[in-house]
This record gives C-alpha cells, structure tokens and sequence, in this order.
C-alpha cells in the first residue's frame, strides 16, 4: 500500500483489482486502506458489530464482516452519480468500534466515544451496523458536532418506540431516544419505507410528536420515485442530514439477511435511486444497520448493504462542501 502523498493530496484508493485478484486477501470496505494507513480520511467507514438491542432474530454482529466481504466486488467508477467517489475524497476502513455485547449503557457510551475519537481522524463517518440501537450513540455525536440533525431514516419500523421489556435502549427506540434528548431536528426529519403492523395507532400520534415526517413504501409504489424524493428533500432541506438506513426497508425478496422482516418492501433498486437523487444535500454521517448473515442467501442482502454504502460514499462526494474543497485544490494546483 502507497502511504498518502501529503504534497499532492492525492486520495488513497482501493486495492487494484486487476493487479491483485478482488477475491484475495484481507476484506475492508470496498478494497480499501485502512484509515491508520492513510492518517486522515475524508470519509471514514466504521463497522459495529453489536446486537444486543434486537427483539427478534440476533446476528447482526456478523454484519459489518459480511458487508465488507461483499463489498469486493465494487468498482472505482459510479456512472450513476458520475464520480470516482474514492478519487475526489480519501476514503477509508477505520475497523471496527468495541461494544461491550453485556452491557447496552457502556455500549452505547462505547460508539459514542468511538465515533467521537473517529472524527478526529476523519470528517465523515459511514458506519456499517450491527442493530438499530447503535443510530442513537451515533446521532449522540452528530448532534455534538452539528447541532440537532435532520434525520433521513429508511426503514420498515419507525423505530420510535418507548420500551421492550422496560428496556428503553432497543433496536427499536433508538429514534425516540435521540428525539427526547435533543439530537434531531423535529421540523426537518423523516421515516422513509415504513410499512407494516404496528402495536397500535398510538405509535403514530407518537412518530409525529417525536418529529418525524412519513414517507411509506406505498407512497412510493403509487406515486413513484421522483414524487418521493421531492417529498424528502422539502422536509429534510438544507440542513445537515443524518442518513440511517435499515436494510429491512428493502423487501424480504432483496435483502433476506435481517432480524426482523417485513413483507411489501422496497426494492433496491428503488432505494439506490432515491440516495443519488439527494446527492446535493449536506449529509454529514449515514449508518446501515440491521444485516444478518445467518438469514442471508447468495450475499443479497450484503451486496444490497454494500451498494447502499458506496452510494451514500458517492453522494457526499458529490455535495457541495466537498465540490468546493476539490475547487481550491484545483486552484492551488495549477498555480
Ligand atoms: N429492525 C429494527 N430496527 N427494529 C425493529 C423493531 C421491531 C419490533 O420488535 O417491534
Ligand atoms: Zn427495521
Ligand atoms: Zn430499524
């Protein structure tokens, strides 16, 4: 691996597959270096492999391992947001973030001290779940950097539940959690993909207060992609957007490999389309959470995760800030 050339700053990409076989050696997100390699990343991604929150099926811990397994496959290019999205920024693997799998309150405290220490060595952080839980420590530091975020959850389940078993720290409360202690920005964020049973109509009354927008998949299928997205970005704005997205927002059909599955989903294809059209707001960290390889067949669900991460990588490229970054360097180059 070619240390970074600090004179040049040119970005460390991934390994070369035409040189060294995809297939071989050690698996990091798409081929990538490690951050420790590169100093200082543009983009971090991070795994958590913690699943101690979930309510149903466990194995979400074996995610992180099973998404950057998956992600060897991916290529330099993206012609669908037309950018190199790991030449216009250093991109990198920083590992995985220690969770105590015994104790959910020093987990939490664990990635949320993880995540902080992170973003001292990286501006951005794309973090590949374990279960839902994490989105809550995770949002905890975004909204320390930031301020209260605007938050783009994808998910079949709102997610802003109270409590299971008196537990109020659950793969299913990460949203009413972060909501109650101030990390989101009630007027500008939104659920995206939610169907399904709920306990009662409650939940709803509930959702709203906690200051979410719905948009479900039946909006989706009904009025089709770009109604959505327009949707989306008049609630969401210009504000710094948190992106969490569940991969049980995608149908059981195209992502099999989760704890608790919900019929009548999306497809990926659609969830893919909806991500590069909001390319141009200012997202500030994402998560995908919620791949369980014990129920995955053939990888689908980790190479659906996989696309998910590489378009959410793409996308901040492309946003503003970094666009602007990239001009100056031009500028300084050329002089
Ligand atoms: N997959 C996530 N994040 N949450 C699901 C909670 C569903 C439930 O047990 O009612
Ligand atoms: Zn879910
Ligand atoms: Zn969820």
């Amino acid at each position: 691996m070619t240390p970074q050339d600090s004179t040049k700053n040119t970005p460390v990409g991934p390994r070369d597959s035409s040189k060294t076989p995809r297939y071989a050696g050690r698996a990091t997100y798409a081929l990538l270096p490690e951050l420790h390699e590169v100093g200082h990343a543009d983009i971090a991604v991070a795994g958590v492999p913690f699943d101690t929150g979930v309510s149903y099926r466990p194995g979400a811990r074996f995610g992180p391992s099973h998404v950057r397994e998956a992600s060897r496959l991916l290529r330099p290019y993206n012609p669908a947001q037309d950018i190199s999205p790991f030449e216009v920024q250093q991109v990198a693997d920083a590992g995985d973030l220690v969770a105590n799998p015994f104790n959910l309150d020093e987990a939490v405290q664990q990635v949320a001290d993880g995540a902080r220490d992170l973003l001292t060595r990286a501006d951005r952080l794309v973090v590949i779940g374990g279960d839902h839980t994490i989105a809550y420590p995770l949002l905890r530091t975004m909204a320390e950097k930031h301020g209260p975020v605007a938050v783009l959850h994808a998910d079949a389940h709102l997610d802003t539940w109270d409590t299971y078993f008196g537990a109020p720290v659950t793969h299913g409360t990460p949203f009413r959690r972060a909501s109650e202690d101030g990390y989101i920005d009630l007027t500008a964020s939104a659920h995206l993909g939610i169907r399904g049973p709920l306990y009662g109509k409650k939940d709803l009354d509930d959702d709203a207060r906690l200051g979410f927008e719905i948009t479900t998949t039946d909006f989706i299928e009904e009025h089709g992609v770009p109604a959505a997205v327009e949707r989306l970005r008049a609630r969401l704005g210009d504000r710094p957007v948190y992106i969490s997205i569940d991969i049980d927002v995608l149908d059981p059909a195209h992502a099999p490999g989760t704890g608790t599955p919900e019929a009548g989903g999306m497809t990926s294809r659609e969830l893919l389309r909806i991500i590069r059209a909001l390319s141009d707001l200012n997202i500030v960290g994402a998560d995908v959470v919620e791949v369980a390889p014990a129920y995955d067949h053939a990888q689908l669900t980790a190479v659906a995760a996989s696309h998910v991460v590489y378009e959410l990588i793409s996308a901040m490229g492309r946003s503003k800030n970094i666009q602007l970054e990239n001009t100056q360097l031009e500028n300084t180059q050329r002089d």
